[in-house]
């Protein structure tokens, strides 16, 4: 169990083209678990009472996962590419997609469209990269724009497509079941970069290939 703090530097800078600056802090798990106990003090609960004795290790390790995303640097999940000669749009649709805000802590859950144009030289990752990169990104403190445009980011980074479109579609559960109580209102986020950005036919044919129409 890793106990040690990391600096407390964001996981990732922009630093341009090519890699992202990267800062790779650890969770700390004894501290995870302290925190849990004073918030179960704090509303009054008895953390030593038998239901609760585990929960702070319990929750603890639970945000542990939740925010993995922290530490793995999203530049490695694309650093297998391969040349295909593909010059056509590559789309990956309803990818589920489970994040938290970062202004609750609640979930935010829905789906991920994620599609790109290779560059001339067909340059492609797996597609199960693609999925890798929104949970990376996802198991993070998070609000939905930042997600949508990280991911498309890191794909321009990497692959030098001719074009990235990222469309993430949630519901958070902070407007459910707390606060406006709106259960079941979605949300929709895109991110358009090259091609997707410049020709409206290019991005019309994508959203209606990620409608399913
Ligand atoms: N733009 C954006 N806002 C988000 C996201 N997730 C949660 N929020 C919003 O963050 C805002 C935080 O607002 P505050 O007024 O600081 O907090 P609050 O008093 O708890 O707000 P209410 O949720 O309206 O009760 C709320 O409007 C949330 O709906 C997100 O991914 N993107
Ligand atoms: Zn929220």
């Amino acid at each position: 169990m890793t106990s040690t703090v990391g600096e407390p530097v964001g996981p990732e800078e922009d630093s341009g083209p090519g890699r992202s600056a990267f800062h790779n802090p650890v969770f700390d798990q004894e501290r995870a678990e302290a925190a849990i106990r004073e918030l179960l003090l704090a509303a009054g609960e008895d953390p030593d009472r038998e239901g609760l004795r585990e929960t702070p290790a319990r929750v603890a390790r639970a945000y542990r996962e939740l925010f993995a995303g922290l530490y793995t640097d999203p530049d490695q999940v694309l650093d297998r590419t391969f040349d295909e000669a593909h010059e056509e749009l590559v789309l990956v649709r309803e990818i589920p997609m489970y994040s938290q805000c970062e202004h609750h802590l609640l979930p935010f859950h829905g789906v991920a469209h994620v599609g790109y144009i290779p560059n001339e030289k067909g340059r492609v990752t797996g597609l199960s990269k693609l999925a890798r990169l929104v949970d990376l990104y996802a198991k993070r403190p998070q609000v939905q724009e930042r997600l949508t445009s990280q991911v498309a980011d890191a794909l321009m980074r990497r692959l030098e497509p001719r074009g990235v479109i990222v469309v993430i579609e949630a519901e958070h559960l902070c407007m459910g079941m707390r606060g406006i109580r709106k259960a079941g209102s979605m949300t929709t986020t895109s991110a358009v970069r090259g091609i997707f950005r410049s020709s409206a036919s290019s991005r019309s044919e994508a959203l209606s290939l990620i409608r399913g129409t």
